[in-house]
């Protein structure tokens, strides 16, 4: 292997349960207010089964449209420009936005583990990336003051500049390679989300790690979806 490829999210930042503690607080909200306006009760957002299942590691409108669909609800797609109190599939992009910067603003942790891990391979002379789905990347690598680790990244921004289409296509982890100068399969992926081992194994990657930091159980639905090993830490 000539480089590393690392999901930010649940891998080198702690920020994968403040995405799902965000996401809760969303879908409680909208589908309280749903049953007091029309009388419906849908089952609740459950950050055990639903989280990993559709929403961890995809770009944040594709996880509404996901999640919406499972209970049978579809909204207009809205714009941009929709309030975090419209119902659109961009309102509620925009309310979890709101709940998940307000959480980052508290703190940002990092994976200690992970990042001596990437210290060390770096001075070994790995070639080493940053993928995320997420277009708050920049502003977490940011305040964790990890930034300059990363010779390229391609975030969720990058991702919508270039137009890729969003895990579990493969193609933020194939423009990551491109820009590093490195082929797949000379490069390992670790990844801590299903559709993003998923996504890294469609791509040809050299070799795919899925790194659970979850309970036990989590280790098979990685292999499942496309992990050659599992990792519990660095
Ligand atoms: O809403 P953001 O910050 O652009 O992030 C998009 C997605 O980024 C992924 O990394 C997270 O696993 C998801 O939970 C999140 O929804």
């Amino acid at each position: 292997m000539r480089a590393l490829i690392f999901d930010m999210d649940g891998v080198v930042t702690q920020t994968a349960t403040l995405h799902a503690q965000a996401w809760k607080k969303l879908f409680d909200d909208f589908l309280q207010n749903r049953r007091e306006k029309t009388g419906k009760s849908t089952a609740p957002f459950r950050i055990e089964t639903d989280y990993p299942q559709y929403i961890d590691g995809i770009p944040r409108l594709d996880g509404i449209r996901n999640f919406l669909k499972t209970r049978g609800i579809s909204l207009p797609e809205g714009s941009p420009e929709d309030s975090p109190e419209t119902e659109t599939v961009w309102g509620l992009g925009n309310r979890k936005n709101q709940y998940f910067q307000e959480l980052i603003k508290q703190k940002v942790e990092v994976f200690s583990d992970t990042l001596t891990w990437i210290k060390q391979k770096r001075a070994a002379g790995y070639q080493i990336a940053i993928i995320s789905a997420s277009k708050n990347c920049q502003t977490i690598l940011q305040a964790a003051g990890i930034e300059d680790l990363f010779r390229v990244r391609v975030d969720g921004i990058v991702a919508e500049e270039l137009h890729l289409p969003g895990k579990p296509a493969p193609d933020v982890f194939l423009e990551a390679a491109r820009q590093l100068g490195v082929m797949p399969e000379e490069t390992a992926v670790f990844e801590d989300a299903r559709l993003g081992v998923k996504a890294a194994r469609a791509g040809g990657f050299g070799l795919v790690v899925g790194v659970n930091r979850k309970q036990e159980a989590e280790t098979e639905a990685l292999l499942r979806n496309g992990a050659d090993l599992v990792l519990t830490g660095f």
